[in-house]
């Protein structure tokens, strides 16, 4: 029987050591395979909030797209950026850096406030108030759901921007941010996705700024890692195998344990997982 964080290291699949442009290449190609294996699919639609991760994404998505489009000559692919501010976004200048850093073939605005705000008066009347906490993953859910119709309506899938420093303590929204179809940046840790960032040319401010998911009111820009407990850069070394303090690895490891679910299609009778 392996030990808990042998499993974990198996299951995250994070490499010690990495070569960004090896890993570029990665993902950028698994995207493109996607896309040529169902051709009637036409491209990807992700949401960008200015932060590091759909940054990233967002960028590997338009390279595949622009390689697609040189070497099969069909101009139909296409990378549709998606913000998706809750009313004013005070970090707006952000996502317009990432956009221009991207230059993708698409860019929508779609506000969420309207959606979110009549979800939760509706409850309300049903005698159900969100809590703050709570109202933050609706906003993320509300997000899904605006990506979703946009790739149905332009024959595209979702992409998400789990990575697994994310994916090891289930910080994501069930069904939220977490609702994708393919996430290309899955076996990266935070560090090694500035790594992709700085080789890609990205502005530095993008990669280095204060992970954020950004979903509550009463704590606007709420650092992940004051959420979370735990920091990033201790996430990264669990994850690269590095020695890390007790309490760091029993934190990370109540996370994952707690987030187990996350990580699984919804339960049946038959797994086992959990038991
Ligand atoms: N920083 C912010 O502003 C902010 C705000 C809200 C949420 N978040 C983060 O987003 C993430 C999502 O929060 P969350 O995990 O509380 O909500 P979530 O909606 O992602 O997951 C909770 C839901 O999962 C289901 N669930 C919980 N335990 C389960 C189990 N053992 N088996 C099966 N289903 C189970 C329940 O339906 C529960 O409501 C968290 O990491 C949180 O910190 C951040
Ligand atoms: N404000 C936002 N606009 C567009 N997309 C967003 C926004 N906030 C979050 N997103 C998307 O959700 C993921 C996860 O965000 P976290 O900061 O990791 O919680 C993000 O990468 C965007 O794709
Ligand atoms: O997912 P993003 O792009 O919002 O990045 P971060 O998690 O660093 O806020
Ligand atoms: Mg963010």
């Amino acid at each position: 029987m392996k030990d808990l964080r042998n499993q974990i290291l198996e299951e995250m699949k994070v490499k010690p050591t990495i070569n960004p442009q090896e890993e570029i290449r990665i993902s950028v190609d698994f995207l493109k395979d996607y896309l040529k294996k169902y051709p009637f699919i036409k491209g990807f639609v992700l949401g960008q909030s200015g932060g590091q991760d759909s940054t990233l994404t967002g960028k590997l998505a338009q390279l595949a797209i622009n390689e697609l489009k040189e070497e099969t000559g069909n101009q139909e692919y296409k990378f549709i950026a998606v913000r998706l501010p809750y009313g004013v976004q005070k970090d707006a200048s952000d996502v317009e850096d990432a956009i221009q850093f991207i230059q993708p073939d698409k860019d929508v605005t779609v506000n969420i406030k309207p959606a979110v705000d009549a979800m939760a008066a509706s409850l309300k009347e049903a005698g159900i108030v969100l809590s703050d906490f709570e109202k933050g993953n609706v906003k993320a859910r509300e997000r899904m759901v605006v990506q979703y119709g946009i790739a149905a309506m332009e024959n595209c899938v979702v992409l998400g921007t789990d990575h697994s420093a994310e994916s090891i303590t289930g910080f994501y929204t069930k069904y939220g941010d977490g609702g994708a179809d393919l996430i290309p940046i899955f076996r990266l840790n935070k560090r090694q996705g500035k790594m992709l960032l700085k080789e890609l040319g990205c502005p530095e401010h993008l990669y280095l700024k204060t992970p954020t998911a950004d979903l509550e009111d009463e704590r606007p820009q709420l650092p992940d890692e004051s959420a979370l407990g735990v920091s990033y850069d201790d996430i990264d070394d669990y994850l690269e195998g590095k020695e890390v303090s007790k309490q760091t690895q029993e934190t990370i490891e109540a996370l994952y344990k707690k987030s187990e679910h996350k990580r699984h299609l919804p339960i049946t009778v038959y797994d086992d997982f959990w038991r």
